[in-house]
């Protein structure tokens, strides 16, 4: 909950900020009256839309734990503040999975739903993602699919959803929580959601058999969006994987799908010893195998080392341009090869700042 005075000191700095970085928007003396106006009459007030796309985009360059903020200035913003409705939030994230994806050239975007608002707070989308996979099982080691979606493949199972047909990569429906409204369900559409098949790259023994398969686009809806003391609480935005995050975390991961056990054993390494370093061994050639699959179906996919420079290339451009850059460095590292990028090889000041992506409070992460 904030206070108005709160939301106006927010205001008053983004307003500000919107102005020096668009010189043609002129002298802001004028919107700042205007805002002035309407918080006190009405407890809140609305973004141009060009306030909403440079929103949108500061909030993205503020977002120290992100390794891929090079691009920040190029996102995609899909205003649909009007919408309240769950099917209708619902139906625009499908439709925004479809524009994102571009037949595999990804294109990083987000869409706003309507903010909070003084007596009328805004959607939820309760999945953490657009794409999720089933988790199945009742005990935490006995696990089918992605055992980090348990709690959300119980809460669609708690509200009628009958389960998929108990694959690994069963797709998990979105969950809307319209504004005043219960939460609601909706299997997304087969057109909507582009994956890819995980194989070797050497092809030495087949993992066709596998079955190993990962969504082309990540797309995160569970965060709030705070533009000016704004709260856009339904505002999911996807970037490109970086290939580590497949292959180092969501498939190797003791608590999601566990795999360095199976592709060492796969790749006749000896795993009866550490020293082998055969967890070491079968990270490697996972991302590897990540990474050769992304690129044979034509997916937009990074690499870590490649994400580094780039990120360090942001670092000097803002240090031009007069502008800090906070990171977090624990998120920033990648999690393989850490020291042999060169993001490992410096500090970052993890400063907060007030236009930014944030976890609803309370929330798990
Ligand atoms: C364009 C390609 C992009 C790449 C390669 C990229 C990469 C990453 C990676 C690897 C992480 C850490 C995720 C993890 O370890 O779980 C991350 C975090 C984050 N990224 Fe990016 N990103 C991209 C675009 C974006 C965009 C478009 C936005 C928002 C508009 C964004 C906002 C964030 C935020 C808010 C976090 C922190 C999430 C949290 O606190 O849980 N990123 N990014
Ligand atoms: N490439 C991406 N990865 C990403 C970004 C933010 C958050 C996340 C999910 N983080 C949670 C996971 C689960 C445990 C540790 N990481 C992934 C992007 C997602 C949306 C835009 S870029």
């Amino acid at each position: 909950h904030v206070s108005e005075a709160r939301v106006w000191e927010e205001a008053e700095e983004f307003v500000r900020l919107f102005h020096r970085e668009n010189p043609h928007a002129g002298d802001p003396r004028a919107r700042l009256a205007a805002v002035r106006a309407e918080l006190a009459e009405t407890g809140t007030y609305r973004h141009t839309p060009e306030e909403l796309v440079h929103g949108a985009r500061v909030a993205w360059r503020n977002s120290n734990r992100c390794i891929g903020r090079l691009y920040w200035n190029s996102l995609r913003v899909r205003d649909r503040r009007g919408l309240t409705a769950a099917e209708d939030i619902a139906a625009e994230c499908f439709e925004h999975l479809r524009e994102a994806t571009n037949g595999g050239r990804v294109r990083p975007t987000i869409t706003v739903f309507a903010p909070d608002a003084p007596g009328r707070p805004g959607p939820l989308i309760w999945s953490e993602q657009l794409v999720r996979y089933a988790g199945y099982g009742d005990h935490p080691s006995v696990t089918v699919g992605d055992a980090r979606n348990r709690p959300l493949t119980e809460a669609l199972l708690g509200l009628g959803w009958p389960g998929g047909p108990g694959t690994p990569f069963d797709l998990l429906p979105l969950v809307v929580q319209g504004v005043d409204d219960k939460p609601r369900w909706f299997e997304t559409p087969a057109d909507a959601v582009l994956e890819v098949p995980i194989r070797h790259p050497d092809g030495r023994d087949d993992w066709a058999d596998w079955g190993l398969r990962w969504h082309a686009v990540p797309a995160i809806s569970n965060m709030c969006l705070e533009i000016g003391g704004i709260h856009y609480t339904a505002a999911p935005f996807n970037g490109w994987y970086m290939g580590t995050e497949i292959g180092a975390r969501n498939l190797a991961d003791t608590d999601r799908y566990n795999l360095l056990p199976a592709v060492a054993r796969r790749l006749g390494l000896d795993v009866s010893s550490d020293r082998s370093l055969w967890k070491d061994r079968a990270l490697v050639e996972l991302n590897r195998a990540v990474l050769d699959s992304f690129d044979r179906a034509g997916v937009t996919i990074a690499d870590h080392h490649t994400e580094s420079r780039r990120f360090l290339s942001h670092l000097e451009r803002e240090e031009r341009k007069g502008r800090e850059v906070g990171a977090d460095w624990s998120w920033i590292v990648p999690p393989i090869s850490g020291a042999a990028t060169p993001v490992f090889h410096r500090t970052y000041e993890d400063r907060p700042s007030a236009t930014a992506y944030v976890h609803h409070e309370g929330a798990q992460e």
